[in-house]
């Protein structure tokens, strides 16, 4: 019996998930990540492991043919996936939570003392040579130590970053969400309202992903609101914040900064306003950027796609 077909589409996957692919399947792997080489590749496959940046609408989902019987995103979060159109066609679509947690709630760490202790305007001091030596005032940041941080959703990154912030001394955690978490008890982390936590939080970590609902969730009002030593951080998805109304926030200082990892778009372009302001501490979306991670990552949505192609439930399938 011929092997299925499954559809790989980027060139740079770790070995791990493809090997895993091949044991069983005819595996395509895509010579370019671009819309153009998938459209002409995706006739007639089983499977398809999405891993680029290139939107899986519902264009490239039907050109694949009647015979898709499954979709794997290499990613926790699906934002780039027509998963309305592969409900509406029965396929089920993998993702791959969890497995990420810890690397991106490290990041999300990374950029909370970042911009707790102003290390990226100390850089530039240095770079400068206007780093200022012995006044007592100089170069001052705010202690993470005794906060209150307020995380929004509680889900495993969430949990990942609590549990971190735990150890730095903070004085309360608290997090908001559609609904109390069963895990929040073993962090101490209390429920409250977003509006509550904007106004009470010292560090706000948003971890949600990209809806409807999230979009544009940190908004000029909510800037507003938020304590002048506030400190944001999103390692989330970019749209949830609006940013130009950060950059008018940090640039009037009605927050003390920001740390992001998620932007809109990505690539941010090079001359944009966050890009110059020493309050915003930016990195490339590489949340999950470990060898590890990655490596869990494409074997979790590898095995996604095999357990659907032998008719059996998907380990982690978006309801
Ligand atoms: O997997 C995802 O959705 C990520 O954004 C990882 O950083």
């Amino acid at each position: 019996m011929a092997k299925p077909k499954v559809l790989v589409s980027h060139p740079n996957v770790p070995e791990a998930g493809l090997r895993l692919l091949q044991q069983e399947c005819e595996v395509v792997v895509v010579q370019e990540a671009s819309r153009d080489v998938i459209l002409a590749a995706v006739a007639g496959v089983d499977a398809i492991f999405w891993c680029c940046k290139v939107r899986l609408d519902s264009q490239i989902i039907d050109a694949a043919g009647p015979g898709l019987k499954a979709v794997a995103t290499m990613s926790a979060g699906y934002d780039h996936i027509d998963a309305a159109h592969l409900k509406a066609r029965g396929i089920p679509l993998g993702n791959t939570p969890r497995v990420l947690d810890n690397a991106v709630a490290d990041t999300a760490i990374a950029l909370v003392l970042s911009v707790a202790r102003r290390l990226q305007e100390g850089r530039h001091a240095l770079e400068r040579g206007t780093w200022v030596t012995g006044c007592p005032q100089a170069m001052l940041g705010v202690d993470v130590a005794g906060s209150t941080v307020g995380i929004v959703g509680l889900g495993g990154i969430g949990q990942a970053v609590a549990k971190r912030l735990k150890v730095f001394d903070v004085a309360k955690l608290q997090y908001c969400g559609h609904n109390p978490k069963p895990e929040a008890a073993a962090l101490g982390a209390e429920f409250v309202s977003f509006d509550k936590l904007v106004d009470t939080s010292d560090i706000i970590v948003a971890a949600c992903p990209s809806t409807p609902e999230t979009r544009h969730l940190f908004n000029a009002q909510v800037f507003k609101r938020m304590k002048r030593s506030a400190i944001l951080i999103n390692v989330g998805r970019g749209d949830c914040i609006d940013q130009e109304a950060l950059v008018e926030a940090l640039k009037t200082k009605e927050i003390w900064g920001a740390g992001l990892d998620v932007m809109c778009p990505e690539p941010l372009p090079v001359d944009h306003p966050l890009i110059k302001l020493d309050n915003c501490v930016l990195f490339p979306h590489v949340g999950s950027a470990t060898v590890g991670t990655r490596s869990a990552m494409a074997t979790l949505a590898a095995k996604n796609i095999l357990c659907a192609l032998n008719d059996k439930p998907m380990l982690a399938e978006v309801k």
